[in-house]
């Protein structure tokens, strides 16, 4: 049986692509141009329980509120599998307007391609009445590979509750962001979220700046400071690179973690709090318990839950979405156009080794976005880094290497420029086909599929 689709957009062209699309690949569609169309069928829908099988639509139109559209679906039919296309910078908006229901985000501009995938697996999720199938709305984190599905879950499991969570992972892999995304969707959001990164302050430091100091404390406290915990009270405490915090400080967080209560550097009054601990760390930190550089016993009481996050190189699959989603931030960042990558490029982007994770990848994106030439980004545009490394991991990635070169040597538009990649790549297959034969040049030009002469002929040349 074909699914169904409710498409509202009010761009027309946008109609048009995304209907012919599902009618294409067999749903039966409606389009809808505005909202007031569009909840006149909900309308009709909700007496007549035809809901279709899912809801694609835009939230930013002008004259009309798409997060209405989405309150009102949430109402209606707060089962329904909803995507929504959007700007980036509503999506926000868009999540706190449609809690609890499947919902899926496409940052526009999208893929076709996509989006029909997107939209045939919330269906499937809905059909086998499994929610968990859809990723959960966990904002501006973007990953469809299974290493990233286990981290949703792990945020929508996790929002009822204060537990502490330590995520692990190498530099970039967005641990801190998924952090705020714990924060965001826990009963604290309304609560601060303070972080602190303790490779980024002197050890003498970190704990005045955790528990704050009296005025004149030590030398240099000039004046009376909170600490973060303070700051953090009823919210969440980010601790970054964990495992870089001295042993003395580590002593003095487990008993706050236990009494919940603390005195500042040098004061007598007692302070109570009530924090939630979230730590992250790049390094193992059962290697550091096992060489007494961190506690056991604090390392069991933030290793309630462990989340980890993966590489990029572990999830490959999902550079194309992240690309496309750093190269639109960085366009509206940089008030420059927004930058396409060629099917090569992605192709070697894909390749990558990516040691520095998604953050290089996005630092990548900027570096296009001001560095590329044209709207579309060839191999030969890559960084050369990028390039350098792609090719020593892959280095049966031919094409992409042989596409950089031609690149590179058709840009000057000089006439005849294929003559000499042609010669040389016969050469080469000569060599090869002589190689594989023993020197047998009849056998040679069998395997190239030439007559014995034009190999003897161009063996000369
Ligand atoms: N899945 C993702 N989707 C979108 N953006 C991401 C994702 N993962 C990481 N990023 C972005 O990549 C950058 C690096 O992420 P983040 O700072 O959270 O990494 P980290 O693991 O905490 O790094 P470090 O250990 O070096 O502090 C950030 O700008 C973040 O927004």
């Amino acid at each position: 049986m074909s699914s169904s689709v409710w498409i509202l957009d009010d761009d027309e062209s946008i109609r048009w692509v995304l209907e012919r699309a599902f009618s294409d690949a067999g749903w039966e569609t409606q389009v809808f141009a505005d909202p007031e169309g569009f909840l006149a069928c909900c309308n009709q829908a909700e007496r007549s329980l035809a809901w279709p099988d899912l809801v694609l639509t835009d939230v930013r139109m002008p004259g009309m509120d798409g997060m209405q559209v989405l309150a009102e679906l949430q109402r209606k039919a707060p089962r329904l599998p909803v995507l929504v296309m959007t700007a980036h910078s509503d999506l926000d908006s868009a999540v706190s307007a449609y809690k609890g229901g499947a919902f899926e985000y496409l940052p526009k501009p999208f893929d076709l391609d996509e989006v029909l995938q997107v939209a045939e697996r919330a269906v499937r999720a809905r059909k086998h009445n499994s929610k968990a199938a859809v990723a959960e709305p966990v904002t501006d984190i973007i990953g469809e590979a299974p290493a990233m599905q286990e981290v949703f879950r792990a945020v929508g499991r996790l929002s009822r509750s204060s537990v502490s969570v330590l995520l692990t992972g190498a530099s970039g892999t967005g641990k801190e962001l998924v952090a705020h995304a714990l924060h965001k969707h826990s009963k604290r959001a309304n609560k601060p979220f303070v972080a602190l990164n303790m490779a980024a302050i002197p050890a003498e430091l970190i704990e005045s700046e955790l528990f704050g100091h009296e005025k004149g404390a030590f030398t240099g406290a000039l004046q009376k400071r909170i600490g973060r915990f303070q700051q953090a009270d009823g919210g969440t405490l980010f601790l970054d690179e964990i495992g870089d915090m001295p042993v003395a400080v580590q002593t003095r967080l487990l008993r706050v973690l236990a009494e919940g209560q603390f005195y500042p550097v040098g004061s007598h009054q007692l302070v109570s709090t009530d924090v939630r601990i979230i730590a992250a760390t790049h390094q193992d930190l059962r290697k550091a318990v096992a060489a007494g550089r961190f506690r056991d016993d604090l390392y069991h009481r933030l290793n309630v839950i462990h989340v980890r996050l993966p590489t990029l190189a572990e999830r490959r699959d999902d550079i194309a979405a992240l690309a496309r989603y750093f190269l639109t931030q960085a366009s509206v960042e940089l008030d420059m156009p927004v930058k396409r990558l060629s099917t090569q490029a992605l192709h070697a982007l894909k390749a990558a080794p990516w040691p520095g994770n998604v953050r290089q990848l996005e630092n990548t994106c900027r570096w296009l976005t001001v560095m590329a030439p044209s709207d579309e980004v060839d191999v030969g545009d890559l960084p050369d880094d990028i390039l350098t490394s792609t090719e020593t991991i892959n280095e049966n990635n031919w094409a992409t290497t042989l596409q950089k070169e031609l690149d590179r040597a058709f840009r000057g538009k000089k006439a005849n420029a294929l003559q000499p990649f042609e010669k040389q790549f016969k050469e080469l297959a000569m060599q090869a086909a002589l190689k594989a034969s023993g020197g047998h040049r009849q056998q040679a030009a069998q395997i190239l599929g030439w007559g014995r002469n034009t190999l003897t002929r161009k063996l000369k040349t």
